[in-house]
């Protein structure tokens, strides 16, 4: 056996004999995979939940409100049954069975998947409804109840929270996760923060027919989208009746009866609106304050644990994933980093977190992608070359009745590679992946162009966005489509 072999498959040996104590704090995405991750490699994990396995990702956050926006898409549909030939009522909401279908989802991963018996029948001391634990020294981890863990490693993964709304009166605001126990839908809901929590609870309360009024601090929706995507969502949400106010801080929430009055301050200076619910969006703080950070001189900084490339804390020996780094707050990124610091919690630092390629998507109406640099971000690395793909000069968009929406390709000019794609209509974030799978395979935007595509999907988008660049390039043989040879007057003013 080569020598190298033959020193892990002892050092192997020895962690089988004498194996390393790995304790995990959090039992979301990124506590799940670090304890699963840390576990193959032969340590002896504990991870400790304060409530159940699953995080705010499976338990409150993205299955049961995407399972509410699903429902609230269906309740849309119908405004386009009449176009298709069909004809019936319209679907009226009920709540109750709205929000226990979301809970149904919730369930799924625990009375279907089995997830805590998964996580024991792969070697994982699981222990759920331990409590908010915290830090007794830098090896030990305590509960309320007096419990203490010790170990060689930990791993703090204990996620975010809606952060609380910092004005008068902002303990009247409610969050996104009472969604889910409403007692009934207001008529007038005001969201404050327009970002993706925000937008999410916009689109769905508006696609139920809800008067929705939106209050954004910075100048756009979506500030951290491409510009394309913020501008085009600003105007779809426009063009279904939500109020959007951007460049707006609100001051002030009052009760008055079973109302909440909003004074707010924009660019025309001080107003109010009264509305009979108000969701806060404004942020997703990381959960340390409670964790005892000082009795283990772990180190936090504005947007969580501060880790290194390796996600090691300023201690050696304690490691951080998901949203508690405030790096990017994602299932996939917190998997992911989960993953790598299991890794380097049990092998020492052998792996660095990467985050070139994340794709990611929402489940608003229009949806929206993005994957790699936005347009000014990208132009900031070098010459870019963009073009954008119009969903209605394809086929399937029109057909499914939701022809608005547009694919944009950025393509570093030197190298002929993708740099950033970002979608704005049906299906986005499918698009956006495949976008990714290119990036990650290093294509050519001439491979890009040239590939096949399934006839008829949305997806033909990045192949006809793809076919524009190399016409800028001069790559050649790529033939103009109907809205560049620009035969007709009709312009859809909207999309970029
Ligand atoms: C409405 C909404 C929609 C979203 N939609 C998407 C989406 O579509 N796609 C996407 O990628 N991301 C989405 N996200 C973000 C995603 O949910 C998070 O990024 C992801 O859940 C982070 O995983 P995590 O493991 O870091 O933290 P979490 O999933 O929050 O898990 C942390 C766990 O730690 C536990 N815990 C906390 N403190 C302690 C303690 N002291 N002791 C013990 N246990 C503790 C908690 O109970 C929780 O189970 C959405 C978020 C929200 C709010
Ligand atoms: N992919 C998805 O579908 C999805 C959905 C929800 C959340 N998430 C993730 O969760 C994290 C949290 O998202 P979020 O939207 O809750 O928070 P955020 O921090 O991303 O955005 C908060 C927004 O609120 C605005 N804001 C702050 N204070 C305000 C005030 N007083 N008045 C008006 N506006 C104010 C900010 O300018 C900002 O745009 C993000 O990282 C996001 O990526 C992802």
């Amino acid at each position: 056996m080569p020598r190298c072999r033959a020193a892990r498959a002892e050092r192997y040996r020895r962690r089988m004999r004498d194996p390393m104590k790995v304790l995990v704090v959090g039992g979301g995405p990124a506590g799940m995979s670090a304890a699963l991750h840390a576990c193959e490699l032969g340590a002896q994990v504990t991870l400790l939940e304060a409530d159940q396995v699953g995080g705010t990702s499976l338990n409150r956050g993205p299955a049961p409100v995407r399972t509410l926006a699903r429902a609230a898409r269906l309740a849309r549909d119908w405004g386009s049954w009449t176009r298709f030939g069909l004809e019936g009522a319209p679907p009226v909401p009920n709540l109750a069975a709205l929000q226990g279908n979301a809970a149904r989802v919730a369930r799924y991963a625990h009375e279907r998947k089995h997830l805590a018996e998964h996580l024991r029948a792969s070697g994982i001391d699981l222990v759920e409804g331990t409590g908010v634990v915290r830090f007794a020294d830098d090896h030990a981890i305590q509960a309320d109840d007096g419990h203490v863990w010790t170990a060689d490693r930990v791993i703090i993964a204990v996620g975010g929270r809606a952060a609380a709304l910092p004005v008068p009166g902002g303990e009247l605001a409610s969050t996104y996760d009472d969604l889910l126990t409403l007692k009934a839908l207001p008529e007038h809901a005001v969201i404050i923060g327009g970002a993706d929590t925000g937008c999410q609870i916009a689109s769905i309360l508006g696609d139920f027919g809800i008067r929705v009024t939106v209050f954004e601090a910075t100048p756009a929706l979506l500030a951290s989208a491409d510009p394309d995507v913020s501008a085009g969502m600003r105007s779809a949400f426009e063009a279904r009746g939500l109020t959007i106010h951007t460049g707006t801080l609100v001051e002030r929430l009052e009760k008055h009866a079973s109302r909440i009055t909003v004074t707010y301050r924009g660019p025309n200076g001080s107003d109010r609106v009264i509305g009979d619910a108000v969701f806060a969006a404004i942020g997703w703080p990381a959960n340390i304050e409670t964790l005892g950070l000082e009795r283990a001189g772990v180190a936090a900084g504005r947007g969580g644990l501060v880790v290194d490339e390796y996600l090691r804390t300023n201690v050696e020996h304690i490691f951080a994933a998901g949203d508690v780094t405030g790096h990017y707050k994602l299932v996939q990124t917190a998997r992911s980093e989960g993953r790598i610091a299991g890794r380097n919690a049990v092998l020492g630092p052998v792996q660095r977190a990467d985050y070139e390629i994340i794709p990611t998507g929402s489940f608003t109406d229009p949806e929206y992608g993005q994957v790699g640099l936005t347009e000014p971000a990208a132009a900031l690395n070098g010459e870019v070359v963009s073009a954008v793909a119009r969903y209605d000069d394809l086929v399937r968009p029109v057909v499914d009745g939701r022809p608005d929406g547009f694919c944009k390709l950025l393509v570093d000019r030197s190298h002929r590679s993708v740099v950033g794609a970002h979608v704005l209509g049906e299906y986005s974030a499918e698009i956006v992946q495949v976008a990714a799978a290119m990036m990650a395979a290093g294509m050519t935007i001439e491979q890009i162009a040239g590939l096949s595509y399934a006839f008829p999907t949305v997806t033909e988008a990045i192949g006809m966005a793809a076919q524009n660049i190399c016409r800028q390039l001069d790559l050649g043989g790529f033939p103009q489509v109907w809205s560049e040879l620009d035969v007709s007057q009709e312009k859809t003013a909207r999309l970029p």
